[in-house]
């Protein structure tokens, strides 16, 4: 036992030097280097090959390892993340797995994969009692340096000036900047010490390990549940949270040496299981809003024309038609193509439609190809319903996954589903229902009738499900859940505030994904004749996602360019093992390149020039004028919602902390009015919005809403009830029209939180929604530019947009956040009309913050003015610009200036 966890606590330490090492850097450049591992490999090797093949004395190889490598390599870290320092964290996470790939392949280029190499332990052996019991010195230094280093460093960050200087990197480095410490050079610091540490790791591991790139790589992989302990921030939980491991682990080992159950798989796979189980439970971890993980197409992107859309759809449908005529021997690699485009298509759905995230996409493979084999040999199903049922086994998997995607976005959740991936492989492939007894294979069997016998009948299979996977992505793409799905990567928070339930939406998605990806993985397997564990490593995740972020072109061109780079150009090129490495090397090169690009990847200039040229000469329509367009005929418009609701607020107290930002208001919003909410910057107004709209949750009070209590409802809900808002910084759809974006606020409603809802329109819905659409258009004066593209606007347009949106949803009562604010006064004054105009013909209620107060004198019946979250006046607009209390709490921004 006791040798156990000592064992455990010799490679915990090591996980724990590496983690501290991530955390460290993740924390100040906001990176987070999914190519910590390679670090550490590479130090490996080289100590390999200066100590064992140079032999080169082990301090001096060490020395060399840790001082040279680990620098070097902290350079080109710190260069990397520079670049990448204002891009959206999608392409922060492509750039560092372009850098792994990099250099897994450049290692496996020098020393080819598959040769026994090993390093003797080259620290000391001789044991040393501790506590009576015999541990070999090396473990005993090993435990040793890492808790010396978690005290350095620990003591370096809280005493030390560069320590200060980190932690300010991260809080503000604009503020860092204002007192000559420049952030780069703080930023640099962290690296060297993140690097260092990944190289000390390295070394100390080699003579604990078989030497292999991918072992190494992965293995490091390890600290990422280390980190997740510590909450990705404090260093010590994070050294515990590495000795946690470490020990688990080998206790894990020990206990269920030679289980074949799943407790077999327990060891490896603890380090996973902790990542996944603390980012889905752990509180701390949770991150709304942590960013959009995935980038959205560039406002504005260029789409060639429909010409040249067509005739290269054809040419490409052609080519693929004709391939088992010239494929030759290759006809297995194009068939791998095909449904490797399904597959790529399954993950552009998650990726680059919807803005989520799955780097486990491999994993849903898997389970396909397992679920179909077994579906057809031991459940004897014919070939066909076996795919189906492949795709349904894969849908509860994708929903499991959606719940991570509920409670949090960007680098977590990516985290989360690697994890995933990973926690399968370790635990669930070797158990016979995925790939046989101990995990030895299956046979793929394919649908062996008349002409669909062979290989090239299989090919024209596969074709035809490529076809319809890509049918299915274009309808859900232009269908109700397509425009859901868009607008929850624009905006999650402006999609809610329209009625629809986006935990759904997410749940839909992720189902779909895995169950095309899971047909892709039966259609694939059965390709080749036969799978095994080896056939689906969770590393080629990481690929495929880069591989989806990267391939240039829309749909389905995108999906067949990355499904050649994955499966053809490899069949094509391969032969000796080496080409296989200089391929993963050229492509994580690629990766890194299209992570350091100013823009989104897409055709060269030159080649979008041209194709535009070579389409027919269509009229294109002249730009639309960017004037902001005056209000429509009122007496055209219908009214906006039919009838208005009250919204009373009892008590309400808001906390962040220890900062009590809205302190027990009351305040009551009648129908038919507008009442004005104001007071100075910080006062507490848009938290008082936020606990309204169910956004935040207040720590007393009640919100009533048509004399119903709505305060345990979420914010969906209470949308769905009526109570429709606009924000401070305005919440769009950027990627979408101004019509489809004030269609969203009805269609929200609509889809609300019934999946059927979500991809179903009856007809009847989509004239009311259209007839709404037109109405708030031209209420808001917008039908001139109804086609534009919501990006492309001015502030002032989006502000009326925002309004058509809540307008066209049929909302019963309106919160209103700073509207006129970035409008001049003729865009403010037109905008008081339009209110007045929605007010009296709904006869909905609306509760506006301004701080024009001009505008609220001319809209508002009655006004509360808040002050450090308490409510200090209520009364008419006059009464507050001649109240004292008023005039004080607005004193240093001149109140006569703001009050007049
Ligand atoms: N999520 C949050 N976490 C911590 N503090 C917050 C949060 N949201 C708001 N606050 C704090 O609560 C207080 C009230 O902020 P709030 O945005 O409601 O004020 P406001 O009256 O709307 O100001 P402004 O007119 O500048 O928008 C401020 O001190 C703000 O810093």
């Amino acid at each position: 036992m006791t040798t156990f966890v000592f064992a455990g606590l010799t490679t915990g330490s090591i996980f724990a030097i590496a983690a501290m090492g991530l955390v460290l850097t993740y924390k100040t450049s906001g990176v987070f280097n999914f190519a910590h591992g390679a670090l550490a490999s590479v130090s490996a090797f080289l100590f390999y090959f200066l100590h064992v093949q140079q032999g080169l004395p082990w301090p001096v190889a060490a020395a060399l390892c840790v001082l040279g490598a680990g620098p070097a390599l902290a350079l080109v870290l710190e260069w990397l993340a520079r670049h990448m320092q204002s891009r959206p964290l999608p392409v922060k996470v492509l750039g560092t797995i372009g850098l792994l790939l990099a250099i897994q392949g450049a290692i496996d280029l020098i020393y080819q994969p598959g040769i026994q190499r090993s390093v003797p332990q080259f620290l000391p052996v001789e044991p040393i009692s501790i506590l009576g019991t015999p541990v070999a010195g090396y473990r005993v230094i090993i435990v040793a340096l890492a808790l010396t280093a978690a005290v350095a460093l620990t003591l370096l960050l809280r005493f030390a000036r560069i320590g200060a200087e980190m932690r300010a990197v991260v809080e503000d480095p604009e503020l860092l900047d204002t007192f000559g410490t420049g952030p780069a050079r703080v930023r640099r610091v962290a690296w060297l010490l993140g690097s260092c540490g990944a190289a000390v790791s390295g070394v100390l591991l080699v003579p604990l390990l078989p030497l292999d790139s991918t072992t190494f790589t992965l293995l490091i992989v390890t600290t990422f549940g280390a980190a997740a302990f510590g909450a990705f921030t404090n260093l010590p939980l994070v050294y515990a949270g590495g000795l946690v491991i470490g020990v688990g682990q080998a206790l894990l080992q020990k206990e269920f040496l030679n289980a074949t159950s799943l407790a077999g798989g327990l060891a490896p796979a603890l380090p996973f299981l902790v990542l996944f189980l603390l980012l889905l439970l752990a509180p701390r971890l949770r991150t709304p809003g942590d960013g959009r993980l995935v980038a959205r197409a560039a406002a504005g992107s260029w789409t060639p024309p429909w010409t040249v859309r067509a005739g290269g759809l054809a040419a490409l449908f052609a080519v693929l038609l004709l391939a088992p005529f010239f494929a030759g021997a290759q006809i297995t690699a194009w068939t791998q193509l095909v449904a490797y485009t399904i597959l790529f298509l399954s993950l552009g759905l998650l990726v680059r439609l919807s803005g989520q995230v799955s780097l486990c996409h491999v994993s849903f493979m898997a389970i396909g190809a397992a679920a179909f084999a077994h579906g057809m040999s031991d459940l004897h199903l014919p070939w066909l319903p076996a795919l189906a049922f492949a795709g349904l086994v894969a849908a509860p998997v994708g929903a499991l996954l959606a719940v991570p995607a509920i409670r949090f976005s960007g680098l977590h959740l990516a985290l989360a589903t690697f994890g995933f991936g990973m926690l399968l492989q370790q635990m669930f492939y070797g158990q016979p229902y995925m790939f046989g007894p101990l995990g030895f294979g299956l046979t793929m069997p394919r649908p062996e009738v008349g002409p669909l016998a062979g290989d090239t009948g299989y090919f024209y299979v596969v074709l035809a499900f490529a076809v319809l996977a890509a049918l299915v992505v274009v309808v859900v793409e232009r269908g109700r859940l397509g425009r859901l799905l868009r607008a929850m990567n624009d905006s999650p928070a402006g999609l809610i505030a329209s009625g629809a339930s986006i935990n759904v939406t997410k749940v839909l998605v992720f189902c779909l994904s895995a169950s095309m990806a899971a047909v892709a993985g039966a259609l694939a397997g059965s390709a080749v004749g036969y799978v095994g564990p080896e056939s689906y490593q969770p590393i080629v995740s990481l690929q495929l996602f880069a591989l989806t972020m990267i391939a240039v072109g829309g749909l389905p061109w995108y999906a067949v360019v990355a499904a050649a780079g994955q499966v053809l150009i490899p069949a094509y090129v391969s032969g000796a093992a080496t080409v296989t490495s200089a391929l993963t090397l050229v492509f994580g090169l690629v990766a890194l390149h299209a992570a350091i690009q100013p823009a989104p990847p897409s055709l060269p200039a030159a080649v979008r020039r041209l194709l535009d040229r070579l389409a027919a000469p269509a009229p294109r329509r002249p730009p639309e004028p960017p004037e902001q367009e005056g209000p429509g005929d009122p007496a055209e418009a219908p009214a906006a919602g039919g009838r208005g609701l009250s919204l009373g607020v009892r008590g309400l107290t808001v906390r962040f902390g220890g900062l009590v930002a809205v302190d027990g208001v009351s305040l009551s919003v009648p129908p038919g009015r507008i009442t004005g909410l104001i007071g100075p910057n910080g006062a507490g107004k848009t938290t008082v919005f936020n606990a309204c709209s169910g956004y935040v949750r207040p720590a007393t009070g009640s919100v009533v809403l048509g004399g119903r209590r709505v305060d345990r409802l979420g914010t969906a809900a209470r949308a769905r009830r009526g109570l429709g808002r606009t924000f401070q910084r305005v919440e769009l759809f950027d990627t979408l029209s101004v019509r489809e974006n004030v269609a969203l606020g009805r269609e929200g409603r609509h889809a609300g939180r019934n999946p059927v809802t979500h991809m179903v329109v009856p007809r009847a819905q989509r004239a009311e929604i259209d007839r709404r659409t037109r109405a708030a258009l031209d209420l808001c004066g917008l039908t001139g530019i109804a086609d534009r593209r919501v990006a492309t606007l001015s502030t002032g347009q989006r502000r009326l947009v925002e309004l058509a949106r809540c307008v066209a949803g049929g909302f019963e009562l309106l919160l209103l956040d700073e509207p006129s604010s970035g409008l001049d006064r003729a865009e403010t004054e037109s905008f008081g009309d339009i209110l007045t105009t929605v007010v009296r013909q709904g006869g909905l209620g609306i509760l506006l913050i301004e701080h024009d107060f001009a505008l609220i004198n001319r809209l508002c019946d009655h006004v509360y003015v808040l002050d450090f979250g308490k409510l200090i006046f209520e009364g008419t607009a006059r009464e507050a610009g001649a109240s004292a209390a008023v005039r004080d709490a607005y004193l240093g921004q001149d109140p006569d200036q703001v009050l007049t």
